[in-house]
């Protein structure tokens, strides 16, 4: 895996794994619809939209491997609103990658795949999807893409039901939710370069106490978390902290993604 392509790099998540992912790649191709100009060596960018295939085949040409993050993130998103980046978009990325002969793809899903599950019961690769919002049903529907050209075209394809990935646990539910930048990218690795059957769905989490997420198939394929959430938590009151159960936030696994009517930057 030479030259490995990461849309999304401006994002949050992107800009977390661009040291990683270079550090690890001779050639990272990073594309985004915002600016980047704080190129690493080895670093390229191109800035475009992936709503337009014309500049997703043009991007797609010369890689091994692509990590898909581009896309719409946030619970009040209409579908209109998320069907150019996260629909459209993803069929572009699909597309342009078969149509170019790349053959290795890691999709970020997102937990909110599966944000209407109960908290109750750890949620695993095989449970149904219950979206928590346009976003979480547009990130079923990037996994059902997914699933389609690995079966129908032979790509290999790994998409992660990311948790919420950052230095630091913010919050109680985030303290069952988090991965570090470290083991998403050690994950992302997997999904690049270990042989993978198809499509696999997996869960993007750390060691985190009372996970949410069974994680069998990501441990199968030789998925290790080096980093436990307890040890980086931005207060220690989080440990003892309870969900307000009186509320569809605090009982299941999107949390206030699962509110109708949320502010649109409702965390992760
Ligand atoms: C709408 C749109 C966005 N982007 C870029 C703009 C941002 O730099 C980036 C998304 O980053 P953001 O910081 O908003 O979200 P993250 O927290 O990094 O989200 C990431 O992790 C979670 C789990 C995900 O579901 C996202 O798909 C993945 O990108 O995608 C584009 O390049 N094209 C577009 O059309």
């Amino acid at each position: 895996m030479k030259t490995v392509l990461l849309t999304g790099a401006a994002g949050i998540v992107g800009t977390a794994l661009r040291p990683l992912l270079a550090a690890r790649y001779p050639r990272v191709l990073l594309s985004d619809i915002a600016p980047v100009d704080d190129l690493r060596e080895g670093e390229t960018f191109e800035q475009g939209d992936i709503a337009n295939l014309e500049f997703v085949s043009r991007i797609t040409q010369e890689v091994d491997g692509v990590v898909h993050l581009a896309g719409m993130v946030g619970p009040s998103y209409t579908f209109d609103e998320v069907l150019g980046p996260n629909i459209v978009g993803t069929y572009n990325i699909f597309e342009a990658a078969r149509r170019n002969g790349v053959v290795r793809l890691v999709y970020a899903s997102s937990h909110h795949a599966v944000g209407f599950c109960s908290r109750d019961e750890p949620v695993d690769e095989i449970t149904p999807p219950r979206p928590d919002s346009w976003y979480g049903v547009s990130k079923v529907f990037g996994e059902s893409v997914g699933s389609y050209y690995a079966d129908k075209y032979g790509l290999e394809v790994m998409s992660i039901r990311i948790g919420f990935v950052g230095e630091e646990v913010v919050d109680e539910r985030r303290l069952h939710t988090w991965n570090s930048p470290r083991d998403l990218s050690d994950l992302i690795s997997i999904g690049l370069e270990e042989p993978i059957d198809g499509h696999v769905i997996v869960y993007g989490v750390s060691e985190c106490p009372d996970s949410f997420f069974r994680n069998d198939i990501a441990e199968k394929l030789g998925y290790r978390p080096k980093d436990k959430a307890v040890n980086h938590l931005t207060d220690p009151a989080i440990l003892e902290a309870r969900p307000d159960v009186s509320s569809i936030a605090g009982r299941v696994i999107g949390g206030p993604f699962a509110v109708d009517d949320n502010p649109r930057e409702t965390g992760r």
